[in-house]
């Protein structure tokens, strides 16, 4: 069985189609990407999961409970992460931790602390006094500190500096070794490509991809800056059969699918200077898809 399952789901706002037709199936000990630019549905999937959203049409069950129908049941045992977080501002951090671990029940901080420890978090100020990344992290406290096997968590990252992120990376993938079932949205390739299994991109509420990490990898193309030592070693390269961009004379950008090892070999044999990755761009991962007819694979 499915823990957390998403039946040709959507939403009208109006005659606007927040979402359309989105199908997803996660199993137990998953952890999934839900990837999208802004405004591509992927809150408004996360809103039914929690059941804050009567869809227009379809359903969405989590560990077989109907999201719309048992929301508080859910709401109880899912860790959840909200995109926007609408905290009470005259409570410090604590406080807050404390209120949310009471609406479940909770009278065991210890985990609470661990978590506020880990992330480097001084929950003692006022929420109001806090900055973003502040605030995300008591967030995160608040959706892992009840130990969950289903994390659902709407933009995990944003607010964090890049050491934090790296710390949540590092923090997810423990949780994956517990098991814990996770399902995340995010605009950053990198972030998901390090924690998750498998990955859906959404695009103008509709589901565009669906495939393995793996395959992901496999298919996306990376551009590399190398910079030679002089134009010679440079006008040398250009025999090689590579798909490549001059950028002046002495540098050229490379774009590279799949197989890394035999582009290493072929530079070892090269007086370069400097290298460069550049990073594919969410816009240019889904060219492929469209490119390719926007089908699902
Ligand atoms: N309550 C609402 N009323 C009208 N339109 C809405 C409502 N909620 C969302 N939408 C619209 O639905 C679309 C999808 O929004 P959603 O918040 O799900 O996107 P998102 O992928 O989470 O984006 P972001 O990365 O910016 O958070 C947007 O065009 C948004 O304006």
């Amino acid at each position: 069985m499915s823990m957390i399952e998403v039946n040709h789901l959507t939403k009208k706002f109006g005659d606007f189609y927040s979402i359309q037709n989105v199908h997803l199936q996660i199993p137990k000990g998953e952890v999934f990407g839900f990837l999208g630019p802004n405004g591509a549905g992927k809150s408004t999937t996360i809103r039914h999961l929690m059941g804050f959203l009567q869809p227009t049409e379809g359903s969405c069950f989590i560990n077989g409970l109907n999201c719309r129908e048992a929301s508080a049941t859910i709401q109880q045992f899912v860790g959840y992460l909200p995109g926007e977080i609408a905290f009470i501002d005259k409570m410090t951090g604590k406080q807050f931790i404390h209120f949310i671990a009471q609406l479940r029940g909770m009278n065991d901080y210890t985990h609470a602390e661990k978590l506020m420890h880990f992330f480097e978090l001084d929950a003692s100020r006022l929420i109001k006094k806090m900055s973003k990344g502040m605030k995300q992290k008591v967030g995160l406290v608040c959706a892992f500190m009840h130990h969950p096997e289903i994390v659902i968590l709407d933009e995990p990252t944003s607010g964090l500096d890049p050491l934090m992120q790296t710390k949540f990376i590092e923090f997810i993938l423990a949780e994956k070794d517990k098991g814990t079932t996770i399902f995340m949205s995010s605009h950053m390739i990198e972030e998901v490509e390090k924690t998750c299994d498998r990955v859906a991109i959404i695009n103008a509420g509709k589901i565009v991809a669906t495939e393995t990490i793996t395959d992901l990898k496999k298919r996306k193309s990376k551009k590399y800056m190398l910079e030679f030592q002089d134009e010679q070693e440079l006008t040398r390269f250009l025999d090689e059969e590579y798909v490549l961009e001059r950028i002046s004379s002495t540098k050229v950008m490379i774009t590279i699918t799949g197989d890394l090892q035999a582009f290493l070999h072929t530079l070892s044999n090269y007086k370069i200077i400097d290298l460069d990755v550049i990073s594919q761009s969410l816009e240019d991962i889904f060219m492929h898809y469209y490119e390719n007819g926007g089908a699902q694979s």
